[in-house]
């Protein structure tokens, strides 16, 4: 077990959540609202409708707004994770954070409720009151014992899933972690002497799922700060807390441990010490669960104990036992069935089908995602990752079926192997695929060449891409410039970065015979070739990435695309039998649509055209995508007939030549190519669904589209990704984010295009 592997200054946490859009969501209109039509059906007098539908049968909100996917995250930051009462407003962060997780693994619509109120019965009242809203509610982040009282309360009075995440999200992923710890270690539920360290919200439920799973009562000793929670205890105790008491001769951590085969960590940063792990019993289980900082740090734990199984809340260091795993997918299914709640029965369900899926088989596709490691069932893989895209499907459809068997699914699915199915669509492929490229660089890492390393942005995202773990970025610029601003940047060791300097750099010399030999018969001096080598960043980066000093490149923020793109190719060639250009990807909701050539060639020809459509192809199989090619135009298989379709024309006849392994088609308008409906009056059109591949009939139109996308879909953006330079190298846009260049960085790291 190693140390964690992701690091960050706290700067780069701020400005994570400040730089563009402050925080971490935003909401977007799922319906068109573009003309007056649009505005009279959204909105008055349209809107009456659904109005009065709802009036006359409310179970109709489901069908006709958003309640049916949308959960409130809830706080009054009294525990914000570990760190304790820091109020309401401290606590979103976090609640932002536990909604962009809704989003990001289950597709659920969520949004942040912070309540500014310590007052158990106003809490209570606020949040009832929100019903209509809602299709769940997940409680997060309050303290024990108030947490009780109102999720009883809420559960009560409320028709909709309320889910106190912290204890039951929790729960559920703990007993999960240790079912499968029990089994590694040979032991059974019933003989456990376990320790609980915490008496709060997390902690109670966790020891009361447990309980009920099969460990005796009197094997758990529970302590608070004040130390073991004894029969006959009377300060600082409380109903919940007193129903764990048992006799013992036990009253601090120190003794409670010893002995003990199971600790679960529900309470503060290091409340457990080396020593006390080397008091329990043999193959000792370790649930070190405090956020942000465990009770013990694993590599601690481990010094002290080889022979532990360790886990933690955190996603970097193996074995993460966080209520992320569960919430989202236990919220999925849930929801749709119209759950009245979240009962046992659906909890012990998300709870086995998680512990099962951690001791199947890890499929290919899925171990890209835990950074090419082979995760096998053992001590160091007890529970499945977070990214790991079969949790979805897994755990939202036992949630499903148990909510079903046990009475309280409002709307039963009828064809569960169906549902399945719209579980994994529910996921895009492009998402996914993105985690593995993201953990393929991490598996490997290369040496990247940040060509122009005197910029912030590039600095920050270079930061970033040591800090991710990506790879080892290489700086050019000159050494002062550069050091002062990783200083700025809060960077500790910013003599740990490799910064090449031409004026410095002994492999100038070398440098300048390597250009002066290819451009000497263009028109240029050996003194142009020294100029360029000393003066021109790109020229430099893309020399020493030609004579194999780093892998891979990126540049592209201090100069236009066509002057960098020039700069390049004076030093690096086409890949033989290939042409560069450049894709744009559109990541959609559910489905990602790959545009080419956005960047390069202005007028393409026949041969370049199919050429760019089967580079393209073989970068969209890559990524996931099964290609299927539509070459665009104002027409559509002629009409109306023009003078500008013949090359188009020719590019299909090539591709019919070729017999590529993908599907293709053309010439057709964009609505043809992406809306079934229309590309159904084309019976004969070749595409087996809508195209996922856009060839753009010359690179004003792709360019244009490309950049329009971008500003009207936001992030959702990816690219300009350069194809077909024999490096690795990637150009970003004057305009890109830190964060694009580390996407940009990381894809030519993981050479993603080769
Ligand atoms: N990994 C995960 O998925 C999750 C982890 N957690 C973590 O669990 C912890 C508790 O959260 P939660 O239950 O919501 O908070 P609560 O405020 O409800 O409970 C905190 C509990 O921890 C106890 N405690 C605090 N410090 C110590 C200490 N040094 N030694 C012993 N007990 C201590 C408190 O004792 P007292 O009663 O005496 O005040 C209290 O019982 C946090 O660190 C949180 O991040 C929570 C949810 C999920
Ligand atoms: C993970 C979580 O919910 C917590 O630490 O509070
Ligand atoms: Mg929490």
């Amino acid at each position: 077990m190693g140390e964690s592997k992701i690091e960050f200054s706290d700067r780069e946490a701020l400005l994570f959540h400040s730089e563009g859009r402050p925080g971490k969501i935003e909401i977007i209109a799922s319906k068109p609202m573009a003309t007056q039509r649009d505005l009279s059906l959204a909105y008055s007098p349209g809107v009456a409708v659904p109005v009065q539908a709802i009036a006359d049968n409310p179970a109709a909100a489901y069908e006709l707004t958003a309640k049916g996917n949308l959960v409130a995250v809830i706080s009054n930051g009294t525990a914000i994770l570990g760190m304790g009462n820091l109020g309401a407003l401290a606590s979103k962060p976090v609640m932002e954070g536990k909604a962009v997780l809704f989003k990001r693994f289950a597709d659920v619509d969520s949004i942040d409720i912070e309540v500014a109120t310590e007052d158990t019965q106003r809490f209570i009242e606020a949040v009832e009151l929100l019903e209509p809203t809602f299709g769940g509610i997940n409680l997060e982040d309050i303290a024990a014992p108030a947490c009780f009282i109102i999720e009883q309360a809420l559960r009560e009075r409320m028709n909709i899933p309320v889910f106190h995440d912290d204890q039951h999200g929790t729960a559920i992923i703990a007993a999960a972690g240790l079912i499968n710890a029990l089994e590694l270690t040979g032991r059974e539920l019933k003989d456990v002497k376990m320790v609980v360290n915490g008496a709060g919200a997390a902690a109670i439920a966790c020891t009361e799922l447990i309980k009920a799973m099969g460990v005796p009562h009197k094997n758990v000793i529970m302590c608070d700060r004040e130390g073991v929670i004894y029969q006959g205890r009377t300060s600082g105790m409380d109903q919940w807390k007193s129903a764990h008491a048992i006799p013992t001769e036990a009253r601090s951590l120190a003794d409670a441990i010893k002995g003990a085969d199971v600790f679960l960590g529900l309470s503060a940063a290091d409340a457990l010490s080396a020593d006390m792990v080397k008091d329990m019993a043999d193959k000792p289980i370790i649930f070190a669960m405090a956020n942000p900082v465990p009770e013990i740090l694993p590599p601690v734990a481990k010094a002290a104990r080889p022979d532990a199984i360790i886990a933690t809340g955190r996603s970097d260091f193996p074995n993460q036992v966080n209520n992320v795993l569960g919430f989202p997918f236990i919220f999925r299914g849930a929801l749709d069935v119209h759950a009245t709640t979240i009962n046992e029965e659906m909890k012990i369900a998300a709870a086995n089908a998680i512990a099962a899926l951690a001791r199947e088989t890890v499929p290919e596709e899925v171990a890209a995602a835990y950074g090419g490691e082979s995760h096998k069932f053992g001590n160091d893989y007890i529970i499945p990752a977070p990214f790991d895209p079969r949790l979805m499907e897994v755990v939202a459809s036992a949630v499903a079926k148990a909510a079903m068997d046990s009475g309280v699914a409002q709307k039963p699915i009828a064809d569960m192997e169906k549902y399945r199915e719209q579980l994994r669509a529910r996921q895009n492929p492009t998402t996914s695929v993105l985690a593995n490229v993201y953990e393929t660089a991490k598996a490997n890492p290369k040496r990247v060449i940040f060509a122009e390393a005197e910029e912030e942005v590039v600095l920050r995202a270079a930061v970033q891409f040591k800090n991710g773990g990506y790879g080892i970025p290489v700086l050019v610029g000159r050494d002062e410039p550069v050091l002062a601003k990783l200083k700025e940047l809060g960077v500790d060791d910013p003599e740990s970065f490799e910064i090449h300097n031409s004026v410095s750099s002994p492999l100038v010399p070398s440098m300048v015979d390597k250009l002066y030999g290819r451009l000497q018969r263009r028109g240029y001096l050996r003194r142009d070739a020294i100029r360029m080598v000393n003066r021109d960043r790109n020229i430099f980066g893309s020399l020493m990435l030609s004579m194999g000093q780093a892998d891979a490149m990126i540049t592209g923020v201090t100069r236009t695309f066509a002057q960098t793109m020039r700069e390049l190719r004076r030093v690096l060639d086409a890949k033989p039998n290939q042409i560069p250009f450049g894709i744009h990807i559109m990541v959609g909701k559910s489905h990602t649509v790959f545009i080419a050539d956005t960047t390069v060639n202005e007028r393409p020809n026949a041969e370049e055209l199919a050429q760019i459509a089967e580079q393209t192809a073989r970068v969209a199989r890559q990524m996931g995508h099964d290609p299927r090619v539509a070459f665009l135009s104002y027409s559509t298989f002629g009409n109306p007939p023009g003078n500008w379709l013949g090359n188009i024309r020719e590019a299909v006849a090539i591709l019919d030549e070729k017999q590529p392994n993908f599907e293709y088609e053309g010439e057709m308008a964009p609505d043809v190519a992406l809306n079934p409906k229309v590309m159904a009056n084309y019976p004969f059109c070749r595409l087996s669904a809508p195209a996922n591949i856009l060839i753009m009939p010359g690179l004003q139109s792709a360019n244009l589209s490309a950049k329009i996308l971008r500003e009207l879909g936001g992030d959702k953006t990816i690219g300009p990704i350069l194809v077909g330079v024999e490096k690795p190298v990637q150009v970003a846009t004057m305009a890109s984010t830190a964060s694009e260049l580390v996407t940009l960085a990381v894809m030519a790291a993981a050479d993603i295009t080769k």
